[in-house]
């Protein structure tokens, strides 16, 4: 996909990966909705990006992706306002293995549900440009050896299933629309730090974790492979991107079935 003049809506946007990502696709000539729940962070976020890109090049929209309601409006008043859309990057996520439903709500419904809301908004049935659907999921989407993050690991081995099932020749041919899963390492963002008040009594594993893969990887290689997913239109749909310290940037070969 050429960025230049294309309309973007980012989910969890107001810091780490997700603001990274909006950044990168705005200095390509994009134009960015940013979605977030933290009111504070995302106004800044949202305000810095004006200032940098142009205030009619993109907008915060506070918004739970966990509330049915707030999220169909934010998709709603993006498309309204910037006429249409053509990429939805579903990012906002969480680790909590303590109140773990929310963690699910977070993870995996809300990429269910922004993964349908652009289907909705880009497909050429509905009267949409076809578009691109890239939900992020993890490393830990691809792996079962995380036993002090049962509930994160399920959620993210979901979105990579929804992505791989939904970015099917099937779904692309009805709807325009690829749909495809990047899955990076532990990376330098906030979402790491975690405590025992969200991992429980097993929350000293994650530096042990970290070190036994030699570090965290710079957002600036997420970044990375985000641009070439969303700009290599030759990974049709249904690709698993991995980022990782140890392979860098590949795609997940997985066996016909
Ligand atoms: N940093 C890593 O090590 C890493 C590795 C692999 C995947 N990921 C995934 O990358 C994504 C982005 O995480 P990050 O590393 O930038 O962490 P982060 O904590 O810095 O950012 C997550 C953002 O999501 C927002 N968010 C959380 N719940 C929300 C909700 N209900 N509604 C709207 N916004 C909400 C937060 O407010 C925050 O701005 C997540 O899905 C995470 O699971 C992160
Ligand atoms: C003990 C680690 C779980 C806590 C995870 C914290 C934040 C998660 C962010 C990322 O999405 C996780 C990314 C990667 C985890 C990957 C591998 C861990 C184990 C690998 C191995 O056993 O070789």
């Amino acid at each position: 996909m050429v960025l230049q003049g294309k309309v973007a809506l980012i989910t969890g946007a107001a810091q780490g990966l997700g603001k990274a990502f909006s950044q990168a696709l705005l200095r390509r000539g994009a134009r960015v909705v940013l979605l977030d729940m933290k009111h504070v962070e995302g106004q800044q976020t949202g305000q810095e990006m004006a200032d940098k890109f142009g205030p009619e090049n993109s907008t915060f929209i506070q918004c739970d992706v966990t509330a049915k309601e707030q999220l169909d409006s934010a998709f709603n008043k993006a498309s309204s306002q910037f006429g249409g859309l053509d990429l939805v990057v579903n990012n906002a996520g969480i680790l909590d293995e303590v109140q773990w439903e929310r963690c699910l709500a977070v993870n995996l419904e809300a990429v269910i549900r922004g993964t349908y809301n652009g289907l909705n908004h880009m497909s050429t049935q509905n009267g949409g440009r076809g578009g691109h659907i890239i939900n992020v999921a993890s490393i830990a989407g691809l792996l079962s050896s995380i036993p002090a993050a049962p509930v994160y690991t399920t959620s993210k081995h979901g979105v990579v299933a929804l992505s791989r099932c939904m970015g099917h020749a099937m779904h692309y041919k009805r709807h325009g629309v690829r749909v495809n899963a990047l899955c990076p390492s532990f990376t330098d963002t906030d979402i790491i730090h975690v405590t025992e008040d969200s991992m429980g009594k097993d929350f000293w594993m994650v530096p042990k974790t970290v070190q036994k893969l030699g570090g965290l990887l710079p957002v600036s290689t997420v970044v990375e492979g985000f641009l070439q997913l969303v700009e290599d239109d030759t990974q049709l749909t249904g690709a698993v991107m991995r980022v990782t310290l140890a392979k860098g940037i590949d795609y997940k070969q997985y066996r016909e079935e």
